[in-house]
């Protein structure tokens, strides 16, 4: 059984992804440090080494002592504002953390890597949907650090022998279907846990950032994928990768965009109540459209994504945001 060591598996998307390589029958290990995950989202039996990943020296001996045969890298900041508020952490976190973590792969002699990017890398896209060879021109310092990253594991790679599958995510959303783990931290910032709020009467209403974009309705389009098919992305890319397969970068979205409103009508819809909003300005920095050229992904690494529906993916964020709020509801009651 192959050892796979996933920094970041505390969190969100490596919790999820933690679940998809037990399901896939690989034996994961956790390194991270809780500083936005959560112990609890590590599955009992999954060693969980805490940790800062830029420590090369913790790494190299977490490979070691676990004979992990690659890595999974999902540790990084990763909130857009934040990063403009605070760049040089953001700077430090996401590329000093991809650093000791290769220098630790190295020392270790693991060769295969998984690496969490993002659409972010592209910017405001020139030309839609936005296919892998696109420039990148980031906007922020979140994006910046990430596709800096990207490229610090390109140089390694190309020296050390490394082969690297760098999936470029786009609207990451919804939760395990099974109710086993997502999105743990309160305060949601993005748009479909903040719609499942507000219909769980968690807050007043969903504030529409701008209603005057060029897109159908007026709001802007994203492409947004389910947390469980992320996943099994991962597990497709790792198989890839211990297969013999080479480096790649790959879009990881559906290739099909939903507006704003259209998220609300879908919350609305799973809820079966009405989800309160009010149109505001548009929110800084936002690009009017991202839809993601999705076909490499699928065609390389014939991953076939099994929740491919925003019903699915509200349905199951909603499920998952009930259930954490029951406890509190109950004691309120
Ligand atoms: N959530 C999204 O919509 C989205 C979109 C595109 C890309 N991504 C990428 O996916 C990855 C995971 O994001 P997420 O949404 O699960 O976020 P998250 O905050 O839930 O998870 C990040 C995890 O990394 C850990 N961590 C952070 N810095 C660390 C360090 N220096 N050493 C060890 N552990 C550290 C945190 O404690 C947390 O458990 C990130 O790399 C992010 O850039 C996320
Ligand atoms: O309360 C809200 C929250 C969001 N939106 C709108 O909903 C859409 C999606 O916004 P999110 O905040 O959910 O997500 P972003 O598109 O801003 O960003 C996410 O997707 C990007 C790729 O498209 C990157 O991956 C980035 O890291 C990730 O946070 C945008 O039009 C935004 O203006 C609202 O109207 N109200």
């Amino acid at each position: 059984m192959t050892s796979v060591l996933v920094t970041g598996g505390a969190g969100y998307i490596g919790s999820q992804a933690v679940l998809a390589l037990m399901d896939a029958g690989f034996a994961p290990v956790v390194l991270d440090d809780l500083s936005t995950g959560l112990r609890e989202a590590v599955p009992p039996g999954v060693p969980l080494v805490v940790g800062d990943v830029a420590d090369a020296a913790l790494v190299e001996r977490a490979l070691r002592d676990h004979r992990a045969g690659a890595v999974m890298h999902f540790a990084a900041s990763l909130i857009v504002p934040e990063s403009v508020a605070r760049p040089l952490a953001y700077w430090r976190n996401n590329l000093a953390g991809t650093l000791g973590l290769l220098e630790g792969c190295v020392a270790a002699g693991v060769r295969r890597l998984v690496f969490s990017s993002t659409a972010a890398v592209y910017g405001i896209p020139e030309v839609l949907p936005v296919a892998e060879d696109a420039p990148c021109r980031p906007i922020n310092p979140y994006g910046a650090s990430k596709l800096a990253a990207e490229r610090l594991i390109g140089d390694a790679a190309a020296a050390h022998g490394l082969s690297c599958v760098a999936l470029r995510y786009f609207n990451v959303a919804g939760a395990d279907p099974l109710g086993r783990t997502g999105r743990r931290r309160p305060g949601a910032t993005h748009l479909i846990a903040v719609a499942c709020d507000a219909a769980l009467g968690r807050r007043d209403a969903v504030t529409v950032f701008g209603d005057d974009y060029d897109t159908p309705d007026g709001t802007g389009v994203r492409d947004y994928v389910h947390v469980a098919d992320l996943a099994t992305a991962h597990v497709a890319a790792l198989r890839h990768l211990l297969d013999g397969g080479g480096s790649a970068t790959l879009n990881c979205g559906y290739g099909r965009g939903h507006s704003v409103l259209s998220v609300l009508r879908a919350v609305e819809h799973a809820a079966g109540r009405p989800v309160p909003h009010r149109i505001a300005p548009r929110r800084a920095g936002d690009p009017p459209a991202v839809i993601a050229v999705a076909d490499r992904v699928r065609a390389l690494l014939g991953w076939q994504p099994a929740h491919d529906s925003l019903d699915r993916i509200v349905g199951d964020a909603l499920a998952w945001e009930g259930r954490l709020a029951a406890p509190a509801m109950r004691a309120l009651a």
